[in-house]
């Protein structure tokens, strides 16, 4: 007989199967895919689903009909968060092809990225000295607060020329709004999902975005209107004398006559707020797990030590171009990557009816590529539960790639629509994770037996609880004392 549809457990009439989601949506599609196979489909209410859980799979869809799956799920917390403007959940079209372009080649790209270096630099030197800090006072670190300031200080000074004071300075109130923009983006709204709630705010989202939206635009209009009166003046910002920062770059966008495609202040607000909630989470997120498995496998940050040791030595700190001199510790965060993906899945929408392995999946279907169950798989990946960097640098296993030349490592995405920042996200994650093994041992505060690697729901996969660890110092603090 034809096969039509992927197979899929019951679905109940107008719920579909809300009732068998858990709170991880990761955790539940990885167990149904044992029990029905790598390509399933669901509802959630009345949105039809499927869920890839393979590389091949990933392949079929995002590589050989990547078009008919370069759509994004739209929400209602999304279009009013983001006035409906937003570059990361635009339709692919003329405006997502105009903003691509800028990313690559300007914003986002290797040159303007190696402009900046020395604030990353900076960043990472003074969380640094924080860590010592506490380190001569005995004091045990919250290293996953540490690592959100670090990580939004890093895309609040390169986009908007500000960082976090340590009170109520403009990016922490940036830091607390963009932490309510992701959560709330991860929540599911039922009024949208089951087509008789159409028109209720059941969970308050509508309200509480409105909210969101009002915080966020009277921040980020007091930085523009402060900006375009100091560019009034003939002045600018970066932080790094002559270099232009974001905001900079795309207020000459927004003023310039000659542009390809319409770009007004709201269209800037919103690439604004896409960056920070794309690029600020992810990173700490990835940090803070690597972490927790060097500390949770001692041999395996032993191991980087002495690579680091032989490498660099202790009489300067690393630098980002010492990337490709340090295998291992490359290696260690594709290994953080394949266990501990941020993004746990890929989320599209189908704008047209495709057919995959045989079953029909028809336009609008919402399409989960499940990176974090793709990364457990035991055909793919010997003893997947261990966590030992050495798979990567065997022959023939897999590397991380955008250009859909790999689909074993996702975490990027791949494609048109993978992500356009990834060059500076393994820039961070490697002088941040190599920093922190240089540096110090890492042990968890006494009393403390193991670590506690529960997950937390949303959007993203961060860990559950606040990594907390004793630090001892490995190398002299004079090292870090600055460019
Ligand atoms: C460890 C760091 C990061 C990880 C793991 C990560 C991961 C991802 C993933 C999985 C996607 C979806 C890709 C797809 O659908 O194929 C994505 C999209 C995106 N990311 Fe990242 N990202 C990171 C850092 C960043 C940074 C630093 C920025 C910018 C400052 C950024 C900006 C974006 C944007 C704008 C999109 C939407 C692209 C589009 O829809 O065309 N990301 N990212």
């Amino acid at each position: 007989r034809r096969k039509t549809r992927p197979p899929g457990p019951l679905a109940l009439p107008l719920i579909g199967h809300l009732h068998l989601l858990g709170p991880k949506l990761h955790h539940t599609f990885h167990q149904f895919s044992q029990r029905y196979g790598p390509l399933i489909q669901l509802y959630l209410g009345s949105v039809p689903c499927v869920v890839a859980s393979t590389p091949e799979l990933a392949r079929e869809f995002l590589k050989t009909h990547e078009l008919d799956f370069s759509s994004r799920k739209h929400s209602t917390a999304i279009d009013i968060v983001t006035y409906d403007s937003s570059f990361a959940f635009a339709p692919y079209g003329p405006y997502w092809k105009f903003i691509k372009k800028l990313c690559t080649y300007e914003l986002l790209g290797a040159r303007n990225l190696s402009h900046f270096q020395p604030i990353r630099a900076l960043e990472v030197n003074s969380f640094l000295r924080i860590l010592y800090e506490k380190t001569e006072q005995k004091q045990s670190v919250n290293v996953t607060e540490e690592l959100v300031k670090l990580t939004s200080n890093v895309i609040s000074n390169m986009m908007l020329g500000i960082r976090c004071s340590g009170t109520e300075g403009e990016a922490e109130v940036a830091r607390t709004v963009i932490r309510e923009v992701t959560q709330i983006f991860g929540e599911f709204d039922v009024s949208e999902i089951v087509w008789f709630c159409k028109n209720l705010d059941l969970q308050g989202i509508r309200k509480r975005s409105e909210d969101i939206r009002r915080r966020y635009d009277a921040l980020l209009e007091k930085i523009i209107s402060d900006r375009e009166r100091l560019r009034l003046r003939g002045g600018g910002g970066g932080g790094g004398g002559e270099v232009k920062d974001f905001l900079d770059m795309l207020l000459d966008v927004m003023e310039s006559e000659k542009s390809e495609v319409e770009f007004t202040r709201e269209h800037l607000k919103a690439l604004i707020l896409d960056f920070f909630t794309a690029g600020t989470d992810t990173t700490a997120i990835t940090t803070e797990w690597a972490i927790a498995e060097l500390i949770s496998n001692p041999n395996v940050l032993k191991k980087a030590q002495e690579e680091m040791d032989k490498v660099i030595g202790s009489q300067r700190l690393l630098q980002e171009s010492d990337a490709p001199n340090l295998p291992y510790l490359n290696a260690i965060i594709k290994e953080t990557f394949r266990l501990h993906p941020p993004i746990p899945m890929l989320t599209r929408k189908s704008i047209s009816d495709v057919v995959v392995n045989g079953y029909t999946i028809p336009a609008k279907t919402l399409l989960f590529v499940n990176l974090w169950s793709m990364g457990r798989n035991p055909n793919y990946w010997e003893n997947p539960m261990e966590f030992r960097p050495e798979r990567f640098l065997e022959k023939g296993t897999g590397s991380i790639d955008v250009k859909g030349q790999h689909f074993e490592l996702l975490p990027f995405g791949t494609g048109r629509r993978g992500c356009p920042g990834m060059l500076l996200g393994m820039q961070e994650l490697f002088s941040i994770i190599g920093a922190m093994v240089q540096c110090f041992d890492w042990k968890l505060p006494d009393g403390v037996k193991s670590v506690d690697m529960t997950e937390r729901p949303g959007l993203t996969a961060p860990r559950a609880n606040d990594l907390v660890c004793q630090l001892v110092p490995r190398i002299d603090p004079v090292v870090v004392s600055g460019p």
